[in-house]
């Protein structure tokens, strides 16, 4: 079986660096005690104590997705160069790493998505906690019919300002966070209703039923998407929150920042 060998190993032949995505503890000791070998970890969580790691805000389903965000996420922390040639083992169809691709990392290929959690006002774990929330909600829908839903994540004060209620606040005396299971089962509860849910950089839950009224100006929303997404959109431009909005027409959640549209993923393959 040389032949096997020898075309799988140009595979991984002068690479740079060896990318782990979400690899077991032995797994990652295996190629740690090899020296000469740069090691990157990349995943949710450091578990295995990496001494290089790159966090990832969740576990894209999709394989290409969490090799770019990975990618993206090693550029920005300045682990990896532009045109690195790397070696990505990830899982594909279990819990074990069984891919190998190789990927030349390359700057012009930005989306901002790291940016998004590791650049943005709110902390890192607020914004996982709402994107997580937005995808088990787009999964499961409210009492079985699709819902819609609009966070506003960050910079909570110019957020209100540039808002108005639509009804009364059920959040106005209280001191709740997103990522709590009672809160998140009020936010799902509260997102049959209209408007926007407006979130600290903490996590606070700021208000509910909240009309945007951002100026549109210069947004670029892609073509199809209707007023919430304009609106969630049109906010980070206005102000230095990130938008996360489920989509009750197509199911997609989908995250701005900046006023751009930075990522789009479907609840489903979660
Ligand atoms: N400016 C706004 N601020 C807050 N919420 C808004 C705003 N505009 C629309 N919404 C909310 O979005 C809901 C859906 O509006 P619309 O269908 O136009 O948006 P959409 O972008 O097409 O979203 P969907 O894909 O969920 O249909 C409205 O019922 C309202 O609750
Ligand atoms: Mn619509």
């Amino acid at each position: 079986m040389a032949g096997v060998d020898d075309v799988f190993g140009e595979l991984f032949s002068g690479v740079d660096a060896v990318v782990l995505f979400g690899p077991s503890g032995s797994y990652y000791e295996r190629f740690a005690a090899t020296e000469d070998l740069e090691v990157i970890v990349v995943g949710t969580e450091n578990d295995v104590g990496a001494e290089t790691f790159v966090e990832l805000p969740l576990e894209f389903a999709d394989v290409s997705e969490r090799v770019k965000f990975g990618l993206e996420g090693a550029l920005e922390q300045d682990v990896i160069d532009d045109g690195d040639e790397l070696a990505c083992a990830t899982s594909v169809f279990g819990e074990d790493i069984d891919t190998v691709s190789r990927v030349r990392a390359s700057a012009d290929a930005h989306t901002g998505i790291y940016d998004l959690f590791a650049r943005s006002r709110a902390e890192p774990e607020v914004i996982k906690a709402v994107l997580e929330l937005a995808i088990e909600l787009g999964k499961k829908g409210q009492k079985g019919k699709p819902v819609g839903a609009l966070f506003i994540v960050g910079d909570a004060g110019k957020v209100m300002n540039k808002s108005r209620p639509l009804s009364y606040n059920p959040f106005e005396k209280s001191h709740v966070h997103v990522g709590d299971p009672i809160v998140n089962v009020m936010l799902k509860e509260f997102s049959r209703l209209d408007g926007a849910f407006v979130i600290s950089d903490a996590g606070k839950i700021v208000s509910a039923y909240r009309y945007l009224e951002p100026s549109a100006e210069g947004v670029d929303i892609p073509k199809g998407l209707g007023a919430r997404h304009m609106a969630g959109g049109a906010i980070t431009r206005d102000t230095n929150a990130i938008a996360i909005v489920l989509s009750e027409s197509d199911g997609l959640v989908r995250a701005f920042k900046g006023g751009e549209l930075i990522l789009e993923v479907d609840p489903e393959a979660y």
